[in-house]
């Protein structure tokens, strides 16, 4: 369908006549679609406010937020989609929108791995979109505790990396936190070399994550063999400690060169091109299913013959698939073990429900740490 002057949709779009109309003409058209969608997000953002009061007297943005309903209408605009905007824009485009809406009523607080420019404050502006206030605090232990004292609504913490495995640090963190998780998100991760002059030829020292040095081993070996290596407590840091030094680089995403005034001396650098990191979001309750989600439970089971069969037979036996398990020492005994397994679908469904009871007479204890809508495009 295309829009005419006056923004109404009308017949499907004239291609012959479209490549025959003036600049003029082309731009009429794009102020009369211009006026049609300002006028429909004012009047969507109205509706949402209606939302708002119909969900009853709240005390906090945070009791308005609603991650199942995103994710449902996220999918139906991935589903609509026929081009020519890809699915990773027309999402993101109508995050942005939901982001503003909800933000009517208050902004959601968002705890994250600071400083700002990291890659974690990325992955929040990729879930929540820009209509939020954005906490960047010093550690991934901070961010748990932000959300549990309900200084921030909800918290945003790495959790794996494709080409570095699991952050045990915030796996670790679950074995005593009561948060439940309540989302996720998928980034994929490009590293620049940045620096104040942005030449190649003045840098004798890398700053950057442990991770990320990893994740550039290649490139660094092949174009900067001499140069030491400092690793910092975040590429955001990184950033920041070169901006003090003409000898100095740091490897970081490209914000944390805005942020900080850097130029690009190369990038992106990462060695393999699939590089992405998945990221939780942290809250306090766990959410209705929004149809296509995933449940992670952390299991502790003794050290007994079969005892990880038995636990993980009966999702097999109700057709629900595991697509993580990672052990870890439990910390309540010796050779005691806690095993952190995602498994497809939401703990509210029948097949799910039945597996849980299955496996509970084999488990010391099972906690269900969150079903969440699957992380889109
Ligand atoms: O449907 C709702 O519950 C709303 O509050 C509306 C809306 C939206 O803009 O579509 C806004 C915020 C919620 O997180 C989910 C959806």
């Amino acid at each position: 369908m295309n829009a005419g002057t006056d923004g109404a949709t009308s017949s499907p779009l004239d291609e012959a006549a479209l490549a025959s109309a003036d600049l003029a003409t082309l731009r009429e058209r794009i102020d009369g679609i211009d006026r049609h969608i300002q006028q429909l997000i004012s009047e969507r953002a109205q509706y949402a406010a209606h939302v708002g009061r119909a969900k009853g007297p709240l005390a906090a943005a945070v009791d308005y937020y609603r991650p199942e309903r995103e994710s449902q209408v996220l999918r139906r605009v991935v589903d609509r989609n026929d081009g020519p905007l890809g699915d990773d824009v027309l999402v993101r485009l109508f995050r942005e929108i939901m982001s503003a809406c909800l933000a009517q009523q208050e902004p959601l607080k968002i705890g994250f791995l600071g400083p700002e420019g990291t890659h974690s404050q990325q992955a929040v502006f990729r879930h929540f979109g820009h209509s939020v206030h954005g906490l960047p605090l010093a550690s991934i232990e901070e961010v748990f505790q932000e959300v549990a004292s309900r200084s921030a609504d909800f918290g945003i913490v790495p959790v794996e990396n494709s080409t570095q495995g699991t952050i045990q640090s915030t796996l670790d963190m679950f074995l005593t936190s009561p948060l439940k998780i309540c989302g996720e998100v998928e980034l994929r991760i490009h590293q620049h070399l940045l620096s104040r002059s942005g030449r190649i030829e003045d840098i004798e020292r890398v700053y950057s994550h442990p991770q990320s040095f990893a994740q550039c081993k290649a490139w660094l070996r092949e174009h900067l063999p001499r140069a030491e290596a400092v690793p910092v407590s975040s590429n955001a840091e990184a950033a920041r400690r070169a901006r003090n030094a003409d000898d100095a680089a740091a490897i970081a995403g490209e914000s944390a060169g805005t942020v900080y005034g850097l130029k690009r001396v190369a990038g992106p650098i990462e060695d393999r091109p699939d590089n992405t990191t998945r990221f939780l979001v942290l809250g306090r309750e766990l959410f209705p299913s929004s149809g296509h989600d995933r449940t992670s439970l952390l299991v502790f089971v003794n050290d007994q013959p079969g005892a990880l069969h038995h636990v993980l037979a009966p999702f097999a036996r109700h057709g629900l698939s595991m697509s993580r398990i990672e052990s870890r020492p439990g910390h309540t005994g010796r050779w005691q073990y806690a095993f952190f397994i995602d498994i497809a679908g939401h703990v509210d469904e029948p097949a799910m429900r039945a597996a849980l009871d299955e496996l509970a007479p084999y488990a010391r204890e099972v906690k269900v740490l969150g079903s969440y809508p699957v992380a889109i495009a």
